[in-house]
């Protein structure tokens, strides 16, 4: 490999010569080589870019960035919008706690490259551009990485996480309308209970997503809130008056998403509450699918010895040893993400509760975690749906066979008889083995046209 040479205030560094980061990057890469599978999301490099963007159309508009200089930084940003420099961030998560390495390979790469735009050659010096002192002007990492966190996070919630739910929520709800009339058995503590609709039971489901989706868009406002003009510690040094506002607006419009200036620039370095919060919103959108997912698997369950109420479609062999098995793998699938989904509500929470005095420091940790929930929620919800719930049919013959059979339509009999004859009929029915008009019957607690009347499952629902 070639190398080429780049400095910073620590001395001289070797760098891959074909590449457009500097120095600082070139340390973290050798000083951080943990878990290279473990990458700084290309979305945060993306929030980057629209957000240096915006800080050189600021700057321009405040006087302290001349022209050239704006539309340089500004045409490299767009290039790393577009894909073209992928191969040019190479960090891993676990660097500093501020992301400043990121901030600064960012910086190096849309210098460097501004440079070679402008006819240098690739490590000719700052000749044109500096990254500190023009890409990084107004700034400090520790107000462009949370405001890079607050963009990349708002857009995947945004453009991936609620679109997936809302399309699973809608096939729920029109299931839960299909199967309206479908009289099934009812279940609490995993036994017999009195009847309910499938339809009634699915609309259970949907309304857990409803108020999920409510909850993360209750987030939304703090998560649309942006550090960038707090620069170091907060109280934006170093940065022309009126920037902060500015510079939100051009976010906004760069991403079309309603982005603003954070009120209170401490709490937006020193703490990640949003990310907190919106991640809580998604932990519990994590439980309510993990428990809709568990419940159809258990439905589905059989095909002769289960549950069997509902059929799913069967979309692969399921078994590499028993010929002819299908397992319920999209359950499978999207119950892993929950459990995902809810570890990394972990991992953030502990991020969160770690703000020293005026910067939390775990600022990658919680972005990556935050970042890899939410895109797995959104694309495991359109996998369930288009694999699996959008084919939830009702298995009519054995619901049937299990409605008849139950010994908890007895409850009917309750306000007639009385809660004590009742049981005594459902035990009776129990022990024996006969059914429950039999018994009622036989005691003499009911005659068999009063049980025909009053025992009637679709009344019960
Ligand atoms: O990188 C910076 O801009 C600041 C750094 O995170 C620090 O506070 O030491």
């Amino acid at each position: 490999m070639k190398y080429r040479i780049e400095k910073d205030t620590m001395g001289e560094v070797q760098v891959p010569a074909d590449k457009y980061w500097g120095a600082q990057t070139e340390r973290s890469r050798n000083n951080f080589k943990i878990g290279p599978a473990a990458s700084m999301p290309k979305e945060i490099i993306e929030g980057f870019a629209y957000l240096k963007k915006a800080a050189a159309y600021a700057n321009y508009d405040l006087g302290v960035l001349p022209i050239e200089k704006r539309d340089a930084i500004a045409a490299v940003c767009d290039e790393i919008l577009e894909g073209k420099l992928d191969d040019q961030f190479p960090l891993v998560i676990w660097q500093t706690g501020s992301g400043t390495q990121s901030n600064m390979n960012v910086n190096e790469v849309i210098a460097n490259r501004a440079q070679v735009l402008k006819g240098f050659e690739i490590g000719e010096g700052e000749q044109f551009i500096k990254a500190n002192d023009d890409v990084n002007k107004s700034q400090s990492s520790n107000d462009t990485f949370p405001t890079g966190m607050h963009i990349a996070a708002y857009k995947m919630v945004v453009e991936t996480t609620i679109p997936g739910i809302e399309k699973l929520h809608a096939t729920l709800a029109k299931k839960a309308a299909e199967f309206k009339d479908v009289v099934k058995i009812g279940r609490t503590h995993l036994m017999d209970a009195t009847p309910l609709t499938l339809g009634q039971e699915i609309s259970g489901y949907a309304a857990q997503l409803a108020f999920g989706l409510k909850a993360l868009k209750n987030t939304l406002s703090h998560l649309s809130e942006i550090a960038l003009g707090g620069t170091a510690v907060g109280t934006g040094l170093n940065t022309p008056k009126g920037y902060d506002v500015k510079v939100a607006e051009y976010i906004a419009k760069f991403t079309n998403h309603p982005f603003v200036t954070a009120e209170n620039k401490f709490e937006a370095l020193a703490a990640h509450d949003a990310i907190v919060e919106t991640h809580g919103a998604l932990k519990q959108l994590a439980v309510s699918l993990n428990k809709i997912a568990n419940d159809v698997r258990m439905l589905a369950s059989g095909p002769r010895s289960g549950i069997g109420e509902i059929h799913i479609p069967e979309n692969e062999p399921g078994s590499s040893i028993m010929p002819g098995k299908v397992n319920p793998t999209q359950c499978e699938a999207l119950t892993m993400v929950c459990a995902q989904v809810i570890g990394n509500d972990m991992a953030i929470a502990v991020g969160g509760m770690q703000g020293h005095y005026e910067l939390n420091v775990f600022k990658p940790v919680m972005a990556a975690n935050f970042l890899q929930s939410a895109q797995l929620l959104g694309d495991a919800c359109v996998s369930f749906d288009e694999h699996c719930a959008q084919g939830i049919e009702p298995n009519h013959k054995r619901i049937k066979e299990l409605v008849d059979n139950s010994l908890m339509l007895v409850t009917a009999l309750n306000t007639k008889i009385g809660y004590y004859k009742a049981a005594e009929i459902a035990q009776t029915a129990h022990k024996n083995g006969t059914t429950l008009k039999e018994e009622a019957v036989r005691l003499g607690y009911v005659t068999p046209e009063d049980f025909d009347a009053w025992v009637k499952p679709e009344d019960m629902v």
